[in-house]
């Protein structure tokens, strides 16, 4: 955690779900009660195929709603891509951009990345910006070198606590059950901090920097209290109301 930044923890249904798992929405967003949804801020992130019936369902609720990718321009001759101006139009307030495997299966470059980004502003969709080593890297002790670079190159200048959320998921910690220890993430994410105040000042010390890759509720405390790490980005533990409730509540004790 950072004092005063309001932890955020994202559910990122990645290709999973369709209508039948409404009911998991619907159970997610019931269990968000005031006093809950004070301590942290809870946003879910179906495929694209639900976002509209997604913010329409939790309307009246404390569950925010976002999408996993956008395209970089407003509109255009782009098929079955979507832009963050649609996304936008959904009612959905944030976008992840830069997931890794966005980056792999699809080829994104940082430069891609950062358009997306500054698509996200325009529309003004908060941008969850991933970035994250892989395995190789990690054993060559290359993390914070890559990581530096995807920071700088990713996100583009001007980014501040209202614009931008950056997710630190190590690429080999993702679906694998594997994370770093405590330690590990506390030495990332404090030189992650370092260089979001060097680059933004002010605005880089408010920007939520979260953790993700493998996060479950019987790690969440332990990670979620680690020093600069101000939320989670849930991949496989989201799909289940009672799993992701139980990452959230964690925050009714820390
Ligand atoms: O990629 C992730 C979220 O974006 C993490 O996925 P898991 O929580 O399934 O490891």
């Amino acid at each position: 955690m950072t004092p005063d930044i309001k932890p955020l923890v994202v559910g990122n249904w990645k290709m999973n779900g369709d209508r039948s798992m409404l009911d998991q929405l619907a159970l997610t967003a019931r269990g968000l009660d005031d006093d809950l949804s004070e301590r942290v801020d809870v946003a879910l992130c179906p495929p694209a195929t639900l976002t509209y019936v997604t913010t329409t369902l939790v309307e009246d609720t404390n569950l925010l709603v976002g999408a996993q990718n956008c395209h970089a321009q407003e509109k255009g001759a782009h098929t079955g891509d979507i832009s963050a101006e649609m996304i936008a139009d959904c009612e959905a307030e944030f976008c992840i951009v830069g997931h890794s495997e966005r980056r792999t299966e699809h080829g994104e470059s940082d430069a891609t990345i950062r358009a997306k980004v500054e698509a996200c502003w325009r529309a003004e969709l908060t941008a969850i910006v991933c970035i994250g080593e892989t395995e190789t890297q990690y054993d060559a002790g290359e993390a914070e070198a890559v990581l530096g670079r995807q920071l700088m190159e990713s996100v583009p200048d001007g980014a501040n606590e209202n614009t931008t959320v950056i997710a630190y998921e190590p690429v080999w910690a993702i679906g694998t059950g594997k994370t770093p220890s405590p330690d590990d993430v506390a030495n990332i994410h404090a030189f992650l901090r370092d260089r979001l105040v060097e680059r933004f000042g002010g605005p880089g010390e408010r920007m939520a920097i979260l953790y993700g890759g493998s996060v479950k509720p019987d790690n969440a405390a332990e990670l979620m209290s680690v020093v600069n790490v101000d939320g989670a980005l849930v991949g496989g533990a989201s799909l289940k109301a009672q799993d992701f409730l139980a990452i959230c509540e964690v925050y009714r004790s820390l």
